[in-house]
C-alpha cells in the first residue's frame, strides 16, 4: 500500500473537518433540543448487533445494506445497524411497558454497504423520531409536522414539498393478485423505477385477469396533485376494501397537514413504497429543489414490533444530519472572540483566561512564543499593561 493509498477512504465514507463538524455537531444539539420540547426521549441504540435481531421483520434491501461481521467471542453473525428504526422498535417492544404512546428520539452514525444513491455517503449521520402506541392520523400529523420543523429547524425549508404515498395500496392490490414471489418480486422493481413498457410487457405475460391488469398497470401512473386521490377511488372501485380505506386516510392527513402548513406543496405517489422495507401504512418523503433526493424520510411501521414479542402501531421520520447541515443556509458566524495569549505561567492571566472560556470565547494559549500558531482565526489578544491583563483587538 503506498502513502498516498494509505490516506484514501473508502468510496462513499466522509469524514468531517472543521469548521463543517462543528456545525454539525451544533445541529446535533439544536435538533435533540427541538425533539425534547415536544416530549421525545432520547435513545443511544448499539452500533452493532446479532443479525437476526436486527433484521427481524425488515425486508430485503434493508438487509443488503447491513455490513455483517463474526462475533470473535461466539462465532455469531452480528450486523451493523443500517437504519436505527427498527432499533428503537426492538426498545420500545423490550424495555417500555407503557401501554400509550410512547415518543423516541435519536442521533447516530449508520453504516451501508453501498450508498443509498449515487450520491450519499455509507456512514450517514442519522438523526429522527419515531412515534409508538398510536395509530390514526394524529401521530402521523405529529411525525410530519416535527419532520417540517426539523427542515425549518435547519433552515432547508425553502420550497419544501411533501410527498404522500400508502403502502396498503399496494399490498391490497398485491393480496388480490396473488402473484408467486418471483412474479411479486418482478413487478415491484418495475413499479419502482415506473418502467411502463417493462410493466406492460410483464401484464401481457402473465395469466392475470383484464381487470387486475389493468389495475397493475394504472398503479404506477397515480401520481400527481389532490386529484390523484379520487381518479385512484375510480380506478380501483370494487377492489378491496382496504384500498378504498388508503385513499380516505391519505385525504384526511392531507387535509390536516395543508391546514397546519398551508405553503406546503403536497404530491401524492401512490408507488411510493420506501423500499418496502418494514412500513405497512403511509410513507412520506421531504424535497427541497436544491437536492434530487429526499432529505427527510418515514411512515408508519405498524408491524415490527410483533417480531419483538410487542406489536405497537408506530410512525416515525429519519434524515441525515450531515446532508441538511450541507443544505442550511450558511449560519452566520458566531460573534464570539477568539483570544491569543501569550506563552506565559502567570496566575493573574490564567485567571483572566478561565473567565473568558467560562463566558464561551475561545482562547487559545500559545505554547511556546517561538511557535507560530496559525490555524486558528485570533480576533484579540491578551496583552499586559502596568501589571494587569487587557483584551486588545487585533
Ligand atoms: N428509517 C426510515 C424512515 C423512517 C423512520 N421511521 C419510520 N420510517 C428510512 O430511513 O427510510
Amino acid at each position: 500500500m503506498s502513502l498516498a493509498e494509505r490516506w484514501l477512504l473508502p468510496d462513499g465514507v466522509k469524514e468531517v473537518l472543521p469548521p463543517q463538524a462543528q456545525q454539525v455537531e451544533t445541529a446535533r444539539r439544536r435538533l435533540l433540543d427541538l425533539y425534547d420540547s415536544w416530549g421525545y426521549e432520547l435513545v443511544m441504540t448499539p452500533l452493532i448487533e446479532h443479525l437476526n435481531s436486527l433484521l427481524v421483520g425488515v425486508g430485503r434491501d434493508l438487509e443488503l445494506s447491513t455490513f455483517k461481521v463474526t462475533d470473535q467471542l461466539t462465532g455469531r453473525m452480528m450486523g451493523i445497524r443500517a437504519d436505527i428504526t427498527q432499533q428503537v422498535a426492538r426498545i420500545d417492544a423490550n424495555h417500555l411497558s407503557y401501554q400509550g404512546p410512547v415518543r423516541l428520539c435519536y442521533c447516530s452514525t449508520v453504516l451501508h454497504t453501498l450508498p443509498a444513491n449515487p450520491l450519499a455517503s455509507r456512514n450517514p449521520l442519522q438523526v429522527g423520531a419515531e412515534l409508538f402506541g398510536h395509530s390514526g392520523v394524529a401521530s402521523d400529523v405529529e411525525i410530519i409536522s416535527l419532520m417540517v420543523e426539523t427542515l425549518n429547524a435547519m433552515q432547508v425549508n425553502q420550497e419544501l414539498s411533501l410527498d404522500l404515498g400508502h403502502v396498503g395500496i399496494y399490498s391490497g392490490l398485491m393480496g388480490e393478485a396473488a402473484l408467486n414471489a418471483d412474479q411479486e418480486a418482478e413487478y415491484f422493481e418495475l413499479l419502482q423505477r415506473k418502467d411502463l413498457p417493462e410493466i406492460g410487457r410483464f401484464l401481457a405475460e402473465s395469466d392475470l385477469d383484464e381487470r387486475m391488469k389493468r389495475y397493475l398497470a394504472v398503479l404506477p401512473t397515480l401520481h400527481g396533485g389532490r386529484e390523484v386521490l379520487q381518479q385512484a377511488r375510480e380506478c380501483f372501485a370494487g377492489v378491496e376494501q382496504t384500498i378504498i380505506e388508503a385513499l380516505d386516510y391519505l385525504d384526511a392527513l392531507a387535509e390536516q397537514i395543508s391546514q397546519r402548513y398551508p405553503q406546503l406543496d403536497l404530491y401524492f405517489d401512490l408507488s411510493e413504497l420506501r423500499g418496502y422495507n418494514y412500513h405497512t401504512g403511509v410513507v412520506f418523503a421531504a424535497y427541497v429543489p436544491a437536492f434530487g433526493q429526499a432529505v427527510a424520510k418515514g411512515g408508519r411501521y405498524d408491524e415490527v414490533g410483533r417480531d419483538f414479542g410487542r406489536a405497537r402501531p408506530a410512525t416515525g421520520f429519519s434524515a441525515d444530519l450531515k446532508t441538511l447541515v450541507g443544505l442550511a443556509a450558511t449560519p452566520s458566524k458566531p460573534a464570539r472572540k477568539v483570544v491569543r495569549v501569550p506563552a506565559v505561567e502567570d496566575s493573574a492571566a490564567l485567571e483572566v483566561v478561565a473567565k473568558l472560556r467560562a463566558q464561551g470565547e475561545r482562547v487559545v494559549q500559545l505554547l511556546d512564543s517561538a511557535v507560530v500558531e496559525d490555524a486558528q482565526q485570533f480576533t484579540h489578544q491578551l496583552v499586559q499593561q502596568d501589571d494587569t491583563w487587557v483584551l486588545k483587538s487585533l
